[in-house]
């Protein structure tokens, strides 16, 4: 399970979290959610007799706190949030349901009870997708699920289908055998009043405990795990193939469409699937076509194609970059780190900008995950202040300047670039390489700001990819700031490092430099790799360069590089990685070249085709993959 991506896929999501506890707000919040907190008002007085088992009563309660939640936003602004989670923390001794204790006699008789044996914990969750609609309006697609509470709270214009998800998770706790006057000193701690069984594992309650088997923060209140793997359910569905094999499996279907009929079941008896009861009734008269799971029932059948999620992000992508952009350029992210939080009024009278415009730029950048936004105004996130602030270590500040000052107008002229057969290979990077070669002093000093910012994040992984402890000189071409060169330096105590760069580079690294004894053993000498004789040394470097160039400029750079190294010295190569080789988590990040990423097998043959032998391949963090390979013999 990889649980970024599926957290992330609430992301752009009004999320609402249904509940008053403050151990859910904080494990969902560490997990890197992003929500609102409403908590439920719904009444925990559902009967408990007459559910079969103490985690059907957990998921049912759970439920209905969220729909309560789902159904008064609704009705408040005819805007229900998008996704509304429910939760239901329960105690219970073989048949007996334990909850938050009444009173000091209560939590007495809950903790007598569970003292010197094992229990259940049981957290029912449910989440709740809402989908507010005007049940009259053409082109209704939806075939959702009706809840049994919602969709009546509200008139006659606007109505609200949801669709819920719902599970449990049950870990077993045992008790020491505890004195009296341990309870009674635990019970006056005050500590057992809002938590399910009177006690609280995560803090003193943590001293009764002989045992846990299974989830710990299912106990605390919420079951993260079983969470996410509900997400990588929901978000990222079977495909087709699969829900074939399913309907012939017996996997239960999801909760809510339970009630379908004989054929989409894929059960033989009628009355089974109906009989769990817990999604409510339906929508839509058609039991037959009703979809099985979420992805489907966004889609309304499941013959039509799949919802274009991700070709809808891709095609509002450019916005999200811009708020970026715009915001690193107002310096957004330095003022809120000094003085954050601020309320957006402050933060627009700092950066001298329209209050109103200001307010949604931070409720975008919230939105995008780059603020955090709380009662006592906006704040950075962690993201943020590691690497949007401007003099953090590993800001990206430059990056995103750079991109936006430049790299955003060349890619403008993509379609003329295309039209008129423009260098393919070399692509937008192209243009803008030319471009800044014939501009401004500044704006190569804002192309090493971005190459400098990119660079610190990779250095390391370069340097370390192989053992390189072999060569006594090494010379990076176009090693723009020296970063690379400073960490090979720093890695090998006894290598001397040349940087190679274009003289207008080397002019200007040395605002970049930051002292340090391993700077004696740097220097800086400048030239044009593909004109000027390269520098003496025992290994020869190159990272992020290629891509950027056509083949015939590449061959002509292999093949300099190829004369100058001696027998036995080396080529190192950095290049962004392929696809095929694990990339896939930054694919934003490998189109910052224009050049399609290269395979290893691929670097493998480009330095073998120029006489390097041994050729290795190593991945460096997520981004890179580095080559090495050792010059042969003429
Ligand atoms: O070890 C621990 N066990 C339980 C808890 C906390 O207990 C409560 C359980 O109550 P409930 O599920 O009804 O949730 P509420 O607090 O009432 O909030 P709602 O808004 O959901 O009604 C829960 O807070 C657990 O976190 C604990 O802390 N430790």
């Amino acid at each position: 399970m990889v649980l970024c991506p599926v957290i992330g896929k609430l992301q752009h999501k009004r999320v609402v979290l249904a509940s008053a506890s403050p151990r859910r707000q904080e494990i969902l919040s560490n997990a890197g959610l992003r929500f609102e907190v409403v908590p439920s008002r719904f009444k925990e007085k559902l009967h408990k007799a007459s559910f079969a088992t103490p985690y059907a009563y957990a998921v049912e309660t759970a439920k209905q706190k969220a729909l309560e939640v789902a159904g008064r936003m609704h009705q408040k602004d005819l805007r229900a949030p998008d996704v509304v989670i429910g939760a239901d923390t329960i105690v219970a001794v073989g048949a007996m349901i334990l909850e938050k204790p009444v009173d000091k006699q209560d939590a007495y008789r809950m903790l007598s009870r569970l003292n010197g044996k094992e229990h259940s914990v049981f957290t029912g969750v449910a989440i709740v997708h809402c989908c507010s609609k005007d049940i009259s309006g053409p082109g209704r697609t939806l075939r959702l699920t009706l809840s049994s509470w919602a969709p009546r709270a509200h008139p006659t214009d606007g109505r609200l289908d949801t669709e819920v998800s719902e599970f449990y998770e049950e870990t077993t706790v045992k008790f020491s055998e505890l004195s009296e006057e341990l309870l009674w000193e635990y019970i006056n701690s005050g500590e057992p009043m809002d938590k399910a069984g009177g006690y609280g594992i995560q803090a003193l309650g943590g001293m009764l405990v002989e045992y846990v088997h299974g989830d710990f923060l299912n106990v605390v209140g919420f079951p993260l795990n079983h969470f996410c793997k509900e997400l990588a359910r929901l978000y990222y569905p079977p495909r087709p193939e699969d829900l074939r094999r399913v309907r012939h499996d017996s996997i239960p279907a999801v909760d809510t469409f339970e009630n379908l009929s004989d054929s989409e079941a894929g059960g033989s008896d009628p009355g089974q699937s109906a009989k769990g009861g817990r999604g409510g009734e339906q929508v839509d008269g058609d039991r037959s076509q009703a979809p099985r799971t979420l992805d489907a029932a966004l889609n309304g059948a499941e013959s039509r194609p799949p919802f274009p999620t991700g070709l809808l992000e891709l095609m509002d992508g450019f916005k999200a970059s811009k708020v970026l952009f715009t915001a690193c350029k107002l310096k957004l992210f330095d003022v809120l780190k000094d003085q954050g939080p601020l309320q957006a009024v402050d933060v627009a009278r700092k950066l001298s900008t329209c209050a109103g415009r200001t307010e949604q730029l931070l409720d975008v950048c919230a939105a995008l995950g780059l603020l955090e936004k709380t009662h006592r105004g906006y704040g950075n996130t962690e993201v943020a202040t590691l690497h949007l602030v401007s003099d953090g270590e590993h800001s990206l500040q430059g990056l995103a300047e750079y991109n936006d000052a430049h790299v955003w107008g060349v890619f403008t002229r993509l379609g003329l670039a295309v039209r008129e057969g423009a260098d393919q290979t070399r692509g937008a990077l192209g243009a803008m390489e030319e471009e800044r070669l014939s501009q401004s002093k500044e704006l190569t000093l804002q192309f090493m700001r971005a190459k400098h910012s990119l660079s610190k994040l990779t250095a390391h992984h370069v340097a370390t990819a192989f053992d390189l402890s072999r060569f006594a000189s090494a010379c990076d071409l176009g090693g723009c700031t020296g970063i690379l060169a400073r960490e090979l330096a720093q890695e090998y105590p006894r290598l001397q490092v040349t940087v190679f760069d274009l003289p207008e580079v080397t002019e200007l690294s040395g605002g970049f430099q930051r002292g340090g004894r391993q700077t004696e053993r740097i220097r800086f000498v400048p030239g044009d790799i593909f004109k000027d004789s390269l520098p003496e040394a025992d290994l020869y470097v190159l990272s992020r360069i290629l891509q950027d160039w056509p083949d015939d400029k590449l061959h002509k750079l292999l093949s300099r590089i190829s004369s100058s190294c001696k027998p036995g010295g080396g080529l190192l190569v950095a290049e962004a990685a392929a696809e095929e080789e694990g990339a896939s988590r930054s694919p934003r990040l490998r189109t910052l070249s224009a050049g399609q990423p290269r395979s290893a097998d691929e670097h493998r043959r480009l330095l073998q085709r120029h006489g390097f032998r041994d050729v290795r391949v190593a991945r460096a963090g997520d981004l890179l993959c580095v080559v090495l390979g050792t010059r042969a013999a003429p």
